[in-house]
């Protein structure tokens, strides 16, 4: 299709989808990318040139990615004009070539515009947020065994509270709604009447199911020991507590999960390799601790929007941080990669901050594609980085002996270590 701002390359080629969700990479294909906001200026481009220098060590010319840039947050008002923060056109691009990746984009807090990074994953329905949490050697972390966190969160990521349906303290909807509350459903538990903001919490058994089903699947495919589904069911039993009976539900009627030792945890026969899946719940606050505790008796995690966005930042910390956690958010037939950390306006534009997340989600992608040898490649190079203790501010100011490097030094660094 015409496009009125982005400027599709002439020499790239479109990845296309089949039935089954597989992927037909050309040698060259076109991949939309979002510079972000805040440091998006400083990782985005580092992210670029890491790629680049991978593909081309594993596959010479034979392959290449055509990058096109598209236009979100700041950015896209810069281009569009005023009040267009997500272009249709942005949407229709990740649509059209599959695969995209993104920095980081701001969302104000207690009002403003919402969420632009929750926007484009629910327009394009990305309903899983898998983030990959392990340790690289020499990382410095706040826990004495790092090496023991190694899971992969998958956080439903289209539903929940998260989805940002509320209304202000005072306004004619929240007071329509606690109204309705009081009067027509015989709620009495609203402490405060007046002056109170209402959030709703959708939770269903589809959005549920669809995350889980790939949590699990992840695990088979993967030989993973147990996926484990963290929710507060005890106190939100109908949003929360469901997600826990309906993955349960997913567990057996799809993967013929049986019941561990009468239940509520159940096993199953990976079909792969025969070995066991224990498919297991935890309720979240006591999750955190143990997660603190004893990491090594989680793996695969399958949980809801919310709390999914705080254990991917707890998560990183254990392992270094959010300058190093990766992710990327998968639906049918799109996926768009991303780092897990915002826009850390302190430090945009200063060539400063860490670029591994953003690099390790492109890394993500790329092995998304199917080109192993280049995901590869950039595992080694941010391996090698790391154990010679050249690193961004955030690792030096915690690792002794460590030369400091600027985000762009440190691609380079990637790239000489590959
Ligand atoms: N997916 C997205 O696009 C996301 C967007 N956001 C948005 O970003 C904005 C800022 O959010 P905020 O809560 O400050 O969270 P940020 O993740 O942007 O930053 C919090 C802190 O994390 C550390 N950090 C973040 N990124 C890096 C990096 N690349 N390298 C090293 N350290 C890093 C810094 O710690 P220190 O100060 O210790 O150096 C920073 O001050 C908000 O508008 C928020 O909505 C937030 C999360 C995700
Ligand atoms: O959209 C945002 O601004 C924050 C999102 C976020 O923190 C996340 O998805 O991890
Ligand atoms: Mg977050």
């Amino acid at each position: 299709m015409g496009y009125q701002k982005i400027k599709v390359p002439k020499d790239g080629d479109k990845i296309t989808v089949n039935a089954d969700l597989s992927l037909n990479v050309p040698n060259h294909p076109v991949i939309p990318y979002i510079e972000g906001d805040g440091i998006g200026i400083d990782v985005s481009p580092a992210m670029l040139k890491v790629v680049d220098a991978a593909v081309e060590k594993a596959y010479g010319s034979s392959r290449s990615i055509v990058w096109m840039e598209v236009f979100a947050g700041e950015k896209a008002v810069e281009v569009y004009g005023d009040d267009v923060w997500l272009p249709e056109e942005t949407l229709e691009a990740m649509r059209e070539y599959s695969v995209g990746i993104k920095g980081p984009l701001t969302t104000p807090v207690g009002g403003g515009i919402r969420s632009l990074n929750v926007a484009l994953r629910q327009e394009l329905d990305l309903y899983a947020c898998i983030r990959p949490v392990r340790w690289f050697k020499g990382v410095p972390s706040p826990v004495t065994a790092p090496e023991k966190t190694d899971m992969v969160i998958f956080r439903e990521n289209s539903e929940d509270i998260y989805a940002g349906i509320e209304w202000q303290a005072d306004s004619p909807e929240a007071k329509k709604i606690i109204r309705f509350l009081k009067e027509e459903m015989g709620v009495e538990k609203i402490r405060f009447d007046q002056g109170c903001g209402i959030g709703i919490k959708p939770v269903s058994k589809e959005g549920t199911q669809r995350l889980v089903r790939k949590a699990i699947q992840f695990a088979i495919d993967n030989d993973k020991p147990s996926v484990t589904l963290v929710h507060k069911g005890n106190i939100m039993k109908y949003t929360e507590g469901a997600f826990k009976e309906w993955g349960y539900e997913l567990a057996r009627e799809r993967f013929g999960a049986e019941l561990l030792d009468g239940g509520p945890w159940h096993k199953l026969v990976n079909p792969k390799t025969g070995n066991e899946i224990i498919i297991k719940d935890v309720i979240a606050d006591a999750f955190l601790q143990q997660i603190l505790m004893r990491p090594d008796e989680y793996s695969v995690i399958a949980t809801l929007n919310l709390n999914g966005d705080y254990i991917s930042d707890a998560l990183a910390a254990e392992v270094g941080g959010i300058g190093i956690a990766p992710g990327a958010n998968i639906g049918g037939s799109v996926a768009i990669f991303e780092a897990t950390h915002g826009t850390a306006p302190k430090y945009a534009g200063q060539d400063k901050v860490n670029p591994g997340s953003l690099i390790l989600s492109a890394e993500m992608m790329v092995r998304h594609l199917g080109w192993f040898e280049a995901a590869d490649m950039i595992l080694k190079g941010v391996e090698g980085a790391i154990e010679a203790k050249t690193v961004t501010y955030d690792f030096e100011r915690l690792m002794p002996d460590a030369t400091l490097l600027k985000c762009s030094e440190f691609a380079d660094a990637i790239i000489k270590n590959m």
